[in-house]
């Protein structure tokens, strides 16, 4: 076949791959029928969970790899539960067949609010009509007065927190919440024209973007920042001035509809960066039962003490989990707070109706803001068993996490957990790979179900290269579902790897380290101490830890001590133990099983650059499977 037949073929089965899509998406909306007439909730993570342990096991059959299979079914997935859910609210709140729906938003087209607009107006059959506005007050006027049927505000996000403003706001509305949705914040450098990042000298930004990129930044010493009110303006202009030299810092999605293109991606310091939004209108929605649901209110307390506690012992008593409580202070009324508590709950269950009975009783002042389905689709767990390789038919098991035995002793890395059933599995790279070669790492140890990604970012190189370390080591073990960890030396290496990363590997050397343990203590990064030579030591370093307030710490042993040794060090503390080992060691699976049985919470398995990872895949065989 020549490319152009192959290409057509390919075509084809593109073709033929939308045709079954939009059939599953056909049949996931029957299945949304039948829970309406026989109710039951719309998801099932049980099911879920066996057909992608089926799928992934399927797909190695074909020769595909168990990551793509599961971030393929995890969006499929996403979206037959959101179509679903969907179908059941237009099904329950039946809207006048309306050509345009038009939606109040802050800022100019490409913000990042405007891509949250079009978001959620993706899911009606209408066009958009926008009204750009400048102020919240004025997305709250252009709704209550009618121009606008729906109205975007931001309300917090993961770095900079509760956006005031808006909650502020929300007191005195008469508009309720109908809908929430989470944006993730990817801030890249947009340019107009091909350009490269040396030509660049001067580069348009808001001022809140430029704290949050602050590290980018000091990379880049020789380009002049200048601000806009928003980041929308910024690509506006670099979109019109069309100029080699200049950039813009905005959203890749926000860029391109001002054709502009990104240059470099993810500049931004925090891992994770994302804004939740919600929707604003004039009537409220009701929500089918089916669906989980959240319900948002505003309370004031009596200033007597306990009064606040009082109120969450209700929401307890009920079985209501609390997602967020925020306090802000009543305009005109000095000392007084007002509450704004989200919970899980539709307003019209037996059980909210019951709380909010005895909640009108003892508070002073109550409003519910709203009753809106969650946006939040959080992807199925699949345990490390169904993913280390060569295991047909692993029994579906729910998939919430069984009672811990040793819950105080457990960990939690990036979304990982480390536990003695399940021990966390770690690479650690001896050198700094090219960006192939780390890719091709952390594809197979994801395959092999690994949770952790280790490479030196701060052993060559100047304060610049390393920080593009940082942030590609980031990248690509976020790229593979997995968490990043790094070896600092220094606490300034410490605060710059806490920034990006998920685990902070101290240095090995003890009586070098005094000040790197005091900035391990003060960050709210899980920390891995290599343990000192004497028990006495490292328990004391440990302690230096804890007590400057971070609890999550565990230890390595990087010197393989003698068993009598580990157990001796794990009757002493309570603190989570994990071995180093040579990725090259033929008894790799015997020793990490035999470790994992002596109560080792988790294996750093360190690779030079030749090595394989065969006995790595072994080893998780048997630390999975047996
Ligand atoms: O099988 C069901 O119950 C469905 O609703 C279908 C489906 C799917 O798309 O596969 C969607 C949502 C559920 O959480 C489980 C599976």
């Amino acid at each position: 076949m020549n490319l152009d037949e192959i290409r057509t073929h390919i075509s084809r089965l593109d073709k033929e791959l939308l045709t079954l899509l939009a059939k599953r998406k056909g049949l996931s909306l029957e299945v949304a029928r039948s829970k309406l007439e026989n109710p039951r909730p719309i998801r099932d993570q049980v099911r879920e969970q066996a057909l992608l342990v089926e799928l992934i096991n399927q797909g190695r059959q074909l020769g595909l790899d168990a990551h793509y299979v599961t971030q393929l079914y995890h969006t499929i997935i996403e979206d037959s539960v959101l179509s679903q859910q969907a179908l059941l609210q237009d099904l329950l709140n039946p809207q006048d067949e309306v050509p345009a729906i038009s939606v109040a938003f802050l800022g100019l087209r490409g913000s990042y609010s405007n891509m949250a607009a079009r978001k959620y107006l993706s899911r009606f059959q209408a066009t958009m009509v926008e009204h750009n506005c400048e102020t919240f007050q004025q997305i709250f006027d252009t709704v209550e007065s009618g121009q606008a049927q729906y109205g975007i505000l931001p309300i917090e996000n993961t770095s900079s927190g509760a956006i005031n403003d808006v909650f502020d706001l929300m007191q005195h509305t008469s508009l309720s919440i109908v809908g929430e949705l989470t944006q993730p914040i990817e801030h890249c450098l947009l340019v107009a024209v091909n350009t490269d990042v040396s030509k660049l000298k001067t580069l348009y930004t808001h001022p809140q973007v430029y704290q949050q990129c602050s590290q980018y930044l000091k990379t880049l010493p020789g380009v002049k920042v200048e601000f806009c009110a928003a980041s929308s303006n910024a690509m506006e202009l670099v979109a019109s001035l069309k100029q080699d030299d200049i950039g813009a810092m905005g959203s890749a999605d926000g860029g391109e509809l001002h054709g502009l293109k990104p240059l470099v991606r993810g500049l931004a310091n925090q891992k994770q960066n994302m804004t939740r939004f919600i929707v604003v209108a004039r009537k409220p929605v009701e929500v089918a039962a089916q669906i989980p649901a959240k319900t948002s209110f505003i309370m004031s307390t009596g200033q007597q003490s306990g009064a606040l506690v009082e109120t969450l012992l209700v929401l307890r008593s009920h079985h209501i989990t609390m997602t967020k409580l925020e306090s802000r202070p009543i305009i005109g009324n000095p000392w007084e707070e007002m509450f704004y508590v989200d919970v899980a709950a539709n307003v019209n269950s037996n059980e909210m109706q019951a709380a909010l009975k005895e909640l009108k009783d003892i508070v002073r002042f109550i409003k519910i803001l709203g009753c809106y389905p969650s946006a939040e689709v959080a992807p199925t767990r699949i345990p490390s068993k169904a993913l280390s390789q060569g295991n047909a038919g692993v029994p579906a098991v729910p998939p919430h996490r069984p009672a811990d035995k040793n819950a105080a002793m457990s960990l939690q890395i990036g979304r990982f957990y480390m536990s003695r059933q399940e021990p966390l599995l770690a690479a650690m790279l001896a050198t700094w790979p090219d960006r192939s070669a780390l890719q091709e790492a952390a594809r197979r140890l994801k395959e092999h179900g690994g949770q952790v990604l280790a490479a030196p970012c701060f052993e060559q190189g100047d304060s610049r290269q390393q920080q593009q370390r940082l942030q590609q080591l980031r990248e690509i073990a976020a790229q593979f579902d997995l968490a990043a960890m790094t070896l600092v030396h220094t606490p300034e290496q410490l605060s710059r790897a806490a920034e990006s990363l998920d685990l902070l590997l101290l240095q090995p050397i003890e009586g070098r380290r005094d000040e790197l343990l005091t900035a391990a203590g003060r960050s709210t990064r899980p920390v891995l101490l290599p343990l000192a030579d004497k028990l006495e030591h490292t328990l004391a370093e440990a302690e230096q830890i804890l007590t400057e307030g971070n609890q999550q710490l565990a230890l390595l042993d990087t010197q393989s001590r003698s068993l009598p040794e580990l157990l001796r060090l794990q009757q002493q503390s309570r603190l989570p133990l994990l071995g180093q080992l040579p990725g090259q060691d033929s008894l790799l699976p015997e020793l990490g099983h035999a470790l994992k049985e002596a109560g080792m919470q988790g294996f750093c398995i360190t690779l030079n650059e030749e090595d394989d990872m065969v006995p790595l895949q072994q080893l998780a065989q048997r630390l999975y499977q047996d």
